[in-house]
């Protein structure tokens, strides 16, 4: 199904990037699995074979994506798709009235810079390279697809830090989809509700047990493997464009 295709995987070492990396590689894709060099992504890009090659990046440091695309260049020649899932979780209220603590700056400076200015970083750097591309017959040269979160919608109590860094993920969709459509490259993004990955499981089993019975349908946390099959069909469908699809069994998150 993508034979000949290239991908470039942020956050692939681990939960939803490691998932899509996988679901790749099975329909004839290769990959370039990007994560910080202290993630597990040499052994992962080990597992998934020689049509996988992991770089150590910082989504954060433009040297780095820059090396991320020196490398796919070199190893597999071109860029096709991009998929932006690193990211990071947090979690601190707005005022600690117990401890007299406002929130933690740096925590919120932290969380946008990782997952809304990390996600821009790329973004802006990849579509440089998928502009290279011929375009195919429909005119299109290529695809970037963004991770951001129910939380942007519906963000619980803690989750300000979290819940503005994918709105903005949100909210830069359209203009970037708008900036690119010359070029014939979508971009489209995907947001979760609960996924059982490593983000999620450092809640107690508990937690989580009470966290799936808030799923309408299916009860249950997503598997990794069903936001791979999102971003798989997003791959096939250029119709789908500048749009935000959320991928959640129909949660609507309570405060
Ligand atoms: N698991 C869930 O329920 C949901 C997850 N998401 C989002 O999906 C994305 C993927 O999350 P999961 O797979 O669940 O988490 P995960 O924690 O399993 O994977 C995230 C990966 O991002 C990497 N990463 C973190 N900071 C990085 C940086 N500065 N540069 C490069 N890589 C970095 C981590 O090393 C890790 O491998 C995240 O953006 C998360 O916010 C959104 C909604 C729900
Ligand atoms: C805030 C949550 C839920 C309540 C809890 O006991 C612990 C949490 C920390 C991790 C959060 C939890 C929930 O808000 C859903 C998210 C934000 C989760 C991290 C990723 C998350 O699954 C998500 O992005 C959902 O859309």
């Amino acid at each position: 199904m993508f034979k000949g295709l290239v991908g470039i995987i942020t956050g692939g070492a681990s939960g939803l990037g490691r998932a899509t990396a996988e679901l790749l590689i099975k329909q004839g894709g290769r990959v370039i699995v990007c994560d910080l060099p202290t993630s597990p992504g040499s052994d992962t890009a080990k597992q998934l074979g020689e049509n996988a090659a992991f770089v150590p990046v910082d989504v954060t440091s433009e040297q780095d994506v820059k090396n991320a695309l020196q490398t796919t260049m070199d190893k597999f020649g071109r860029l096709d798709v991009a998929v932006n899932c690193a990211g990071i979780a947090s979690a601190c209220r707005i005022y600690n009235f117990k401890k007299n603590q406002p929130f933690d700056l740096k925590l919120f400076q932290k969380t946008i810079e990782v997952n809304l200015v990390g996600t821009f970083n790329v973004i802006r750097l990849v579509a440089g390279m998928i502009g290279k591309n011929a375009p195919d017959a429909d005119g299109q040269r290529g695809v970037i697809i963004n991770t951001a979160s129910i939380a942007a919608f519906d963000g619980q109590i803690g989750q300000a830090a979290y819940s503005a860094s994918k709105a903005g993920v949100v909210g830069m969709t359209l203009p970037i989809a708008r900036d690119l459509a010359k070029q014939g490259i979508r971009v489209v993004t995907i947001a979760p509700g609960l996924f059982r990955t490593p983000m999620m499981q450092q809640l107690p089993e508990p937690a989580i047990k009470e966290l799936e019975a808030s799923v309408p349908f299916p009860s249950r946390l997503g598997n990794p493997h069903e936001y791979a099959l999102l971003v798989q069909s997003i791959i096939q469908n250029t119709m789908l464009n500048g749009e935000v699809i959320r991928l959640d069994g129909s949660l609507r998150m309570q405060p």
